[in-house]
């Protein structure tokens, strides 16, 4: 156990130190859909992890593309025997020489910071800012049928995934961002006190689905999650930490580090007792769902078009538009 976790350990530190750069060096790989970059580390043979970095700008909204992509990028991961660990991140840190758009552009682009490259880029300091508001407000019943069963998808598949999957929270995480979050078996959180996690939806005026709500009672406790989804509590770092929604916080630049040294650890421990714990620990709150899924989708649908959600969701993306920076 000692030999494997030193040898794991050393896979990962030598991870740790190239991650940063682009080009694919010594068993580094990566491949890219437009909104999730998976680098992976490791040598030909030996355990791999892979990053899963988001890039939906501006802020890495959880939109019917990016879903799919994510979902799609999962499951490459899923079928490399190599690959044991993943963890999921934002792109949007790692940008140097970025400058800020002027405010008169046009709205798109107002949104986002462009490269020197000239492209638009996310704004850094964003984990995910959750479910995609354009996708669940002023379409057809159809279409949000749709788009929550990509959700149902991707938490499905991230709550019950067989690798070992770590968040390094690096930025702003409500509602869904939280979500992503608390699918995983670990979350580092970066110590900036700007930077909140948590299940707002109640501010929004809309309700978290059982089944999330069940993933949040799994993670900090039946009273600690009944108070904080009615209050749609944003907790700061230390405050995560506190309630358990993170299980570490680091300072802001040791967040991959300390990320890449913890999943050394989990990858030490045999795969099959790992796994096999998992899905005992979670088998139960994912079929809750399974069996209901189609009346999950519906109760969706007609809830999020009812007049009084579709106000709420106007009030809350005008109140967005017009906050001041
Ligand atoms: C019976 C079953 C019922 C089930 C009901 C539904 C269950 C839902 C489950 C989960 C729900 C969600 O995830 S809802 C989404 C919740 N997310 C939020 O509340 C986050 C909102 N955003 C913010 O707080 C901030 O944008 C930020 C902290 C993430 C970033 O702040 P910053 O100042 O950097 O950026 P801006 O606020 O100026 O935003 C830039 C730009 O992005 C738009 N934006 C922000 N968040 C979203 C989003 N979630 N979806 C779509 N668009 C988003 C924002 O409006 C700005 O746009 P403009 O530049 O055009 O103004």
């Amino acid at each position: 156990m000692a030999m494997a976790l030193r040898a794991a350990s050393r896979v990962l530190l030598r991870a740790g130190s190239r991650l940063g750069r682009r080009e694919a060096v010594d068993g580094a790989r990566r491949f890219a859909n437009k909104r999730v970059l998976v680098e992976t580390e490791g040598a030909a043979g030996a355990t791999r992890i892979a990053v899963m970095k988001f890039r939906n700008p501006p802020v890495n909204s959880l939109s019917l593309d990016f879903l799919t992509e994510f979902v799609i990028s999962l499951e490459k991961l899923e079928n490399d025997k190599s690959i044991r660990g993943v963890i999921l991140t934002s792109d949007s840190l790692k940008r140097g020489n970025q400058t800020k758009v002027a405010a008169t552009e046009k709205t798109e682009e107002k949104r986002a910071t462009r490269d020197h490259g000239g492209r638009l880029q996310e704004r850094p300091g964003i984990f995910s800012a959750g479910l995609d508001l354009l996708e669940m407000y002023g379409r057809n019943p159809a279409h949000y049928a749709e788009y929550w069963k990509a959700v149902q998808e991707l938490w499905l598949r991230l709550y019950l995934s067989s690798l070992t999957l770590m968040s390094a929270i690096n930025g702003a995480s409500p509602a869904g961002g939280c979500l992503l979050a608390i699918t995983c078996d670990y979350r580092i959180m970066a110590d900036n006190p700007k930077y909140t996690i948590g299940l707002n939806e109640s501010l929004l005026g809309i309700v978290a689905p059982f089944w999330l709500k069940d993933n949040y009672v799994n993670t900090i406790g039946h009273r600690a999650a009944e108070r904080a989804l009615q209050l749609g509590t944003l907790f700061p770092p230390a405050e995560a930490l506190k309630v358990g929604v993170v299980d570490e916080v680091v300072p802001e630049d040791q967040v991959h580090s300390k990320t890449l040294s913890v999943m050394a650890k989990w990858l030490a421990i045999p795969d099959h007792s790992r796994q096999l714990t998992k899905t005992m620990m979670r088998k139960a709150t994912a079929d809750n769902l399974i069996k209901q899924r189609e009346a999950d989708i519906q109760n969706f649908a007609s809830f999020i078009s009812r007049d009084s959600i579709q106000k709420s969701l106007h009030m809350y993306l005008e109140k967005l538009k017009h906050k001041k920076g």
